[in-house]
């Protein structure tokens, strides 16, 4: 356990489509989503971490490649950081299963039974995993649901009470798991006092 800085990958290009991407890997990134990447990694240099860790998706990967590019840090993948298993979901367009009144809303609820998505507690467990493995200050490059997740664990919320999270692509959320603390939740600006954390 230690200080995490979860950041979500910039925009790809199946976000920019609608659709619901999952732990598929038919997406990288959009210029926009390398601009945003880049834009974080600045924000955080002169960081000591002991390391990047990435989920193995290319979106997340490539965001990872170009902050440890920055920062001068070797990437190591690890599959416990990926996106959610959306089940018959996957390459979807996202209103096919959100609530028509909030599109491009979560998928919660009963829906998650029926269309054979990752369980949200598995979820969490496997991203806890990884933060068991990799003790001390990292960066773990990931997705929305697993940072949405493993953040509401340690806010103490259940998967509803998230529901109104937006993590935004190549945002930045701090967990102190040694004193249980999310510390800023989807920031795109990283508190200096926070970023002090990781001198
Ligand atoms: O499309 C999905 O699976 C999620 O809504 C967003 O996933 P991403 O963080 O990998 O873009």
């Amino acid at each position: 356990m230690g200080k995490y800085i979860f950041i979500r990958h910039g925009e790809s290009n199946i976000n920019v489509l609608g659709v619901l991407s999952g732990d598929s890997d038919v997406s990288g990134l959009t210029e926009k989503g390398m601009a945003q990447a880049r834009r974080t990694a600045e924000q955080l240099s002169g960081i000591k971490i002991d390391g990047i860790i990435s989920s193995p998706l290319k979106r997340a990967f490539e965001t990872a490649k170009i902050i440890g590019e920055v920062l001068n840090i070797d990437v190591k993948t690890d599959e416990r950081l990926i996106e959610v298993n959306l089940g018959r979901a996957k390459e979807k367009k996202i209103n096919e299963f959100t609530n028509p009144l909030y599109p491009n809303s979560h998928i919660t609820g009963s829906i998650r039974n029926l269309i054979g998505m990752e369980d949200w507690d598995d979820m969490i467990s496997r991203v806890k995993s990884a933060m068991d493995i990799f003790n001390g200050k990292y960066i773990f490059v990931s997705h929305s649901d697993p940072i949405r997740a493993i953040a509401s664990y340690y806010l103490g919320w259940t998967e509803d009470d998230s529901f109104g999270i937006d993590i935004k692509n190549a945002s930045m959320t701090v967990i102190d798991s040694d004193k249980n603390k999310v510390l800023c939740l989807g920031a795109i600006n990283l508190d200096p006092e926070i970023k002090k954390l990781f001198y």
